[in-house]
């Protein structure tokens, strides 16, 4: 097991990877403080719970604690405020009270989902992520936390973070390849926000990641999150530097809106939004050799870098109007300069990302 730290003053906690962690989910319960005589609830999906969910019961129960559990249909469709409300429903009827904790079973959806009912009830309560995902060794580290709106996502939401990250590798083995893919889309981000070397590595070991190796999985998942909370610790509110973590999303949250939530996976809308990036990062007169690895490394991943032809630009740019860096009337995009470093440019000009969403839409080669 290694244990990475996030360093935010008493905010600070551990994400703690390896295998096998779940049965021991009681005792990090109490290494998190959570009150034995409190009850916790554990927030899951229709797949995730059958799958971990009676591990997870049994080592808390074994430990003490009283369990109150909610599971949710699975998919993006769920993390909306209906849900959220039937999770606070379960909350009070379950009788949690201030010194409960909520357990996030699952991938990003459920993370954020949990999450942003651990940050409201009772105007917060204790909160431990346990991610089943590779993506959501991104949405479990930095507590972002959020349902989204039917025409933005995220857009009802807090920064609350976890009190502990507890990823069990052993949770990835039964991901199906989409899913694969598209949690190793953030992973190849942080990459090519920060880390030129890792973004090679994820593509010269893309068979390995892609065949769910646990020694290659696991590497990449501690570099990932080391890379998020080495940012989330200088930036915590996205006050600058944390924007960078947002390459590829103006575009690939416009792509999740306007298609309607699940129809492309969140890691696959960015793979599109990050190909987008580097055609625009071209476009301002940045190396065209930038488009060109970034599309490889994504495809190495099996990940799409094509818009389909429905995605009007019209509707694209309106749903971009929504991004949380949008400001003043003016866009801004995370700018690769080379493979593993970027910069955040503010007023970008329309013209020039309709020109990007135009040949993200071609079949070959835009250049
Ligand atoms: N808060 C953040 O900083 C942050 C960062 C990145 C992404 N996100 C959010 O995360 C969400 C995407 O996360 P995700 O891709 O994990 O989605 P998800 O939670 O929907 O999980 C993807 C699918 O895989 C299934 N699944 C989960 N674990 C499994 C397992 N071990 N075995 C088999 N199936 C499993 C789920 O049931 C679901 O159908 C998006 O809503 C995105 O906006 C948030
Ligand atoms: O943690 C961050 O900061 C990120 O931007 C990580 C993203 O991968 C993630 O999708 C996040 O939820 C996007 O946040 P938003 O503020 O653009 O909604
Ligand atoms: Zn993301």
């Amino acid at each position: 097991m290694r244990t990475i730290r996030v360093e935010l003053g008493e905010r600070s906690y551990p994400i703690h990877i390896g295998s096998g962690l779940l049965k021991n989910i009681g005792a990090y319960c109490q290494e998190a403080g959570f009150a034995l005589r409190s009850p916790l609830l554990v927030v899951s999906d229709s797949t995730v719970a059958p799958l971990y969910l009676p591990q997870v019961e049994e080592a808390l129960r074994s430990q003490g604690y009283q369990v109150v559990t909610h599971i949710f249909p699975a998919g993006e469709a769920s993390k909306s405020l209906a849900v959220y409300e039937d999770v606070m429903t379960t909350a009070i009827q379950g009788g949690l009270d201030r010194h409960s904790a909520i357990l996030a079973l699952g991938g990003g959806v459920v993370g954020d989902l949990a999450g942003y009912v651990a940050a409201t009830y009772m105007r917060g309560i204790g909160f431990m992520q346990i991610p089943t995902t590779i993506l959501a060794h991104d949405s479990s580290v930095g507590g972002k936390v959020a349902v989204n709106h039917p025409l933005a996502k995220n857009m009802i939401g807090a920064f609350y973070q976890p009190a502990m990250v507890v990823y069990d590798l052993d949770t990835l083995l039964t991901l199906p390849p989409r899913q694969v893919s598209s949690g190793l889309a953030e992973a190849i981000k942080h990459g090519l926000i920060t880390d030129e070397v890792f973004a090679y590595w994820c593509r010269e070991h893309a068979e390995e990641l892609l065949a769910l190796d646990l020694e290659a999985l696991g590497y990449a998942l501690e570099l990932g999150c080391s890379i998020k909370a080495k940012v989330v610790g200088n930036d915590e509110r996205e006050n600058g530097l944390r924007a960078v973590l947002n390459l590829g999303h103006t575009i690939g949250h416009a792509i999740e809106a306007v298609g309607g939530y699940g129809v492309f996976l969140h890691g696959e809308a960015i793979a599109i939004g990050m190909a987008g990036s580097a055609l625009l990062a071209a476009k301002l007169g940045r190396d065209r050799a930038i488009y060109e690895e970034t599309v490889s490394m994504l495809t190495a991943l099996s990940l799409p870098i094509r818009l389909p032809e429905q995605y009007s630009e019209d509707d694209l740019m309106e749903a971009m109007k929504h991004d949380k860096k949008f400001k003043e009337g003016k866009m801004t995009f995370i700018i690769p300069e080379a493979i593993g470093s970027v910069s955040i440019v503010n007023d970008i000009d329309e013209q020039l990302v309709r020109e990007v969403l135009a040949q993200l839409k071609k079949e070959d080669n835009p250049w």
